[in-house]
């Protein structure tokens, strides 16, 4: 990324467009080709423009950009696509992470052109994220390699050739670190009904979320490989593993979570 020479507009400064802008930056993107338009610059913002510098506009300024990033709430998206219009090039790319939000409605504002449809996650934050991306037609090779550029600064990057999947890509990654973390809430809360301390049960509860998740990552099993490992013939992880999978109560649980959240983003695009 660092060769690379192509304008980009942030549009949205907030959770998400600073988590990516502080990837990029910390890849070695150049700031001057950054410009960040946000009506406001908020906690996760501030530190990237007092460290690297970069831009901050209130408004879209009256300048060409080869590529926009789409990082405002979908709810937002109506209100404000239209500014961008006067920024982009027919053949300028268009990055959106928002959720729900189609290609079609984006080229219903900016018109029909390159547009990537992507959906990362909060771990972007410590470049440990994964994105889930489609690309529409009109997006060539060199398009579609730029975009990777950009998503993979915080994480693998996973192209779909349907844009349907990106909904049941939000379900189980985008909103996915929303999921892991309430287990990590719930095992605390189960460790102090057991008898711990409130905050030892918490350290316990985030240590190993995190830890088994390190471990995931870094090991070649697989993840049912890894949950064997710990469960002795009749031991302890055998009897917590009877409550969860009593009549696959977690999987189906799992299973309505991700599918409720592929619905409201499909539901989303209609709003
Ligand atoms: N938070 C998450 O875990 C993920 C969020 N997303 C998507 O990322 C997008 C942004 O979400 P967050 O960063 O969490 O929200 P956020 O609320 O933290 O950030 C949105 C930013 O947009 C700014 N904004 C509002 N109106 C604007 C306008 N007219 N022009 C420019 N900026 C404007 C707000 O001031 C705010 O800083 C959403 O579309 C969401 O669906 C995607 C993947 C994961
Ligand atoms: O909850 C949401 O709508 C956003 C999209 C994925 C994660 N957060």
């Amino acid at each position: 990324m660092a060769d690379a020479h192509e304008r980009i507009l942030l549009l949205g400064g907030g959770n998400m467009g600073a988590a990516l802008l502080g990837g990029w930056l910390e890849t070695g993107l150049e700031p001057s080709r950054v410009v960040v338009v946000d009506p406001k610059v908020g906690d996760a913002l501030r530190p990237l423009i007092d460290r690297y510098g970069v831009r901050h506009e209130t408004n879209v300024p009256d300048e060409a950009f080869d590529i926009a990033l789409l990082a405002v709430k979908p709810q937002m998206m109506g209100e404000a696509l239209p500014a961008l219009r006067a920024a982009l090039e027919p053949e300028s790319l268009v990055v959106s992470i928002a959720a729900g939000t189609s290609v079609a409605a984006i080229e219903a504002i900016l018109g029909e052109r390159p547009v990537v449809r992507a959906m990362p996650n909060t771990p972007a934050l410590i470049g440990r994220g994964i994105t889930g991306a489609f690309a529409n037609a009109r997006v060539e090779v060199a398009g579609r390699a730029v975009a990777d550029g950009l998503l993979s600064a915080s994480g693998p990057v996973e192209w779909v050739e349907s844009e349907a999947l990106i909904d049941a890509v939000t379900g189980v990654s985008g909103s996915g670190p929303a999921y892991v973390f309430y287990l990590a809430e719930c095992l605390a809360k189960a460790g102090e009904a057991a008898g711990l301390p409130a905050d030892l049960a918490m350290r316990l509860a985030r240590h190993t979320v995190a830890g088994a998740g390190e471990l995931m990552i870094r090991s070649e099993d697989t993840p049912e490989k890894l949950r064997r490992n710990v469960t002795s013939p009749n031991g302890t992880t055998q009897a917590a593993l009877d409550v969860l999978m009593a009549a696959d109560g977690l999987a189906l649980l799992m299973r309505r979570a991700v599918g409720a959240a592929r619905d409201r983003a499909e539901a989303l695009s209609k709003e």
